[in-house]
């Protein structure tokens, strides 16, 4: 289901022009902080009004200023999943759960209780008041409950942002799901590396109001000028079969005859994972390591040489995975000669990929 926005707005001296059309699946709407994710966003659920414009998911018109067309929030029939959960505290997760879906005609409750607490993993819950659930679970909730309002889009304002790591790791696979196996479109605020490279299907960037690019979470993360935390987050997303587990407690992944051994992976052997690199954990080297602890050695051709601010430079190169990002000094690209064209073999320790950076991908 495609969406459609080319809207405009101000809000106080902020300038919100953004256009954009994406195919469905899970869009990533990601940018540094003030830079207007929160404020699309709300203009698409119908808490703004731009002053001009249109918005569209698949045939639904939501908005169009020429037309005179600005559903209320409550008919746009959208699903919002904000920072924090906002659950009623004094209903039982069960009736958290059902609120919304009580109110849709019979018609329209085309999501399946059972399957989203399924889904989920509420089944054990579903008596408890929200004081009674970790922060996790209360956002599993929220999840739930915007799932049976039978959306056709759901929103997500960084919904993992007020959780710790754990409860991250938590919940980031449920959203996976949400894409592969219900196939609801998301569109999803963030602006953290690992929810891009995991969950994206499409990403919208946005900078000072403005749509900058729209792209594939590769193409995005690969990039220093956009990654908002700058070169530390800037890696590659590989995409990888799981085909053996090892009884050492690693798993082996195959891209295209490349072998890729990471810590173990509790999936299916066949599933299709998507793995994110950080370009500062890929080493660099002219000859095939011998006599080296890492794992992976990948070898490829580099494609372009990018000097930093810093002493730092970005190194692509081409393997058989697909692109690989490096970041190295600029003393060693003199001292290993690296040009572009040049054979060269990509090092990577298979401890190096956090388990936040591997996630399924049934795109
Ligand atoms: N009601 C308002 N009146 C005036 N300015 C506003 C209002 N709401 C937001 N802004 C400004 O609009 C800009 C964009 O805010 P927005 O919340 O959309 O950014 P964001 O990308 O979601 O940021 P963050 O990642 O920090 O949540 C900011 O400069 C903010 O200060």
């Amino acid at each position: 289901m495609s969406f459609d926005v080319d809207i405009a707005l101000s809000q106080g001296r902020f300038r919100l022009e953004a256009q954009f059309s994406v195919p469905g699946g899970l869009t990533v709407l990601f940018g540094r902080s003030g830079s207007g994710k929160t404020t699309l966003i709300n203009a698409v659920a119908g808490l703004i009004t731009p002053e001009r414009g249109r918005i569209q998911i698949g045939q639904r018109v939501l908005y169009d200023s020429v037309r005179g067309v600005a559903l209320p929030a409550h008919k746009r029939r959208l699903g919002y999943i904000f920072q924090d959960a906002r659950l009623f505290p004094h209903l039982s997760v069960q009736q958290n759960l059902l609120y919304a879906h009580r109110f849709l005609p019979r018609s329209s409750r085309t999501a399946d209780p059972d399957r989203i607490v399924d889904l989920l993993g509420l089944g054990a819950l579903l008596q408890r008041r929200p004081a009674q659930l970790s922060g996790g679970e209360k956002q599993r909730v929220a999840i739930g409950r915007a799932l049976l309002a039978a959306p056709e889009l759901l929103l997500a304002d960084e919904p993992l942002t007020a959780l710790d790591e754990a409860r991250k790791l938590e919940i980031l696979p449920y959203f996976e799901r949400i894409r592969d196996e219900l196939k609801v479109p998301v569109l999803y605020v963030s602006h953290a590396a690992s929810e891009v490279a995991r969950l994206a299907s499409h990403v919208v960037v946005l900078d000072h109001g403005r749509v900058t690019q729209v792209g594939s979470a590769s193409g995005v993360l690969s990039d220093p000028a956009i990654v908002p935390t700058g070169v530390r987050n800037v890696g590659s997303v590989l995409i990888a079969e799981l085909f053996l587990q090892h009884s050492d407690g690693l798993s082996e992944l195959r891209i295209n005859g490349l072998k890729l051994f990471v810590p173990r992976i509790d999936r299916p052997i066949g599933t299709v994972m998507r793995l994110r690199v950080a370009a500062h954990d890929i080493i660099l080297s002219n000859t095939r390591p011998e006599g080296l602890s890492a794992l992976n050695v990948l070898p490829g051709t580099i494609t372009a040489i990018r000097a930093g601010e810093g002493p730092g430079a970005l190194v692509t190169l081409e393997t058989a995975g697909g692109p690989m990002l490096a970041r190295v000094t600029q003393r060693s690209v003199a001292t290993l000669d690296l040009k572009v064209s040049k054979a060269i073999y990509a090092i990577m320790k298979s401890v190096a990929i956090a388990p936040q950076d591997i996630g399924t991908d049934g795109l």
